[in-house]
């Protein structure tokens, strides 16, 4: 099963990740994780934050994880992945292995708050543009399999409701393999 965990920056996907992650391990099942900012530096530091490169960056990283969830092994994307077309495609490649998109649906004015790298403060102060959310389009989803507001909960009860989700939720207890091979997309 792939697990796509999309969300503006400071939101919490790469937190939730790495705690589902951990639970999942301790529970004796084979885990991974493809996190945006790890991947763009350690596999393909040639891609910017062009429209065209974010693009990009999600194709190459569903390409990985497609791999990785055919062969068992619950494969957790951390990605802000701002564009519809972009998650719909991921979906699309899935075809017949199990997918989830999991909105990290923290608002920005949180996020803002957080700011654990600084961005929001940057790009307040002009030193950098095209934000994500602030002056570079997000498009929210409409109709994600789950949706986690971090604000009223910890990390452990966020990463608890993903755990269930990812384990006893509809995706991986359908026969089917969830709405991914119902035709819907
Ligand atoms: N302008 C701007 N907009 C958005 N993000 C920025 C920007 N500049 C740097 N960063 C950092 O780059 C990380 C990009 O992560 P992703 O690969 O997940 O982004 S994308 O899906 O390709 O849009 C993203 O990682 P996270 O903070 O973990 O979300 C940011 O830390
Ligand atoms: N319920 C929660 N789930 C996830 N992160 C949370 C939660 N509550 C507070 N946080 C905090 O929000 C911040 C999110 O940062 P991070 O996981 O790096 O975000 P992202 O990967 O989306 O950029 C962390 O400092 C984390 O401790």
């Amino acid at each position: 099963m792939t697990v796509l965990l999309t969300g503006l920056p400071s939101a919490g996907k790469t937190s939730l990740a790495t705690a589902a992650r951990a639970a999942l391990l301790a529970a004796g099942h084979r885990v991974e994780v493809l996190d945006g900012d790890v991947v763009r530096r350690e596999l393909w530091p040639e891609l910017g934050l062009s429209p065209e490169d974010r693009e990009r960056n999600l194709t190459r990283i569903g390409s990985v994880a497609l791999l990785l969830a055919r062969n068992g092994i619950i494969t957790i994307v951390a990605a802000i992945a701002p564009y519809a077309h972009s998650r719909a495609a991921l979906r699309a490649a899935h075809a017949g292995v199990p997918f989830a998109e999991v909105h990290v649906a923290t608002p920005v004015e949180v996020c803002r708050r957080r700011d654990v790298k600084g961005l929001y403060a940057r790009q307040a102060r002009g030193e950098i543009t095209g934000l994500t959310g602030v002056d570079a389009v997000y498009e929210e989803p409409l109709t994600p399999d789950l949706r986690i507001d971090t604000t009223l909960e910890d990390v452990g009860e966020s990463a608890a409701r993903l755990v269930d989700f990812i384990l006893h939720g509809p995706v991986l207890s359908s026969p089917h393999g969830g709405r991914e091979c119902s035709g819907r997309f």
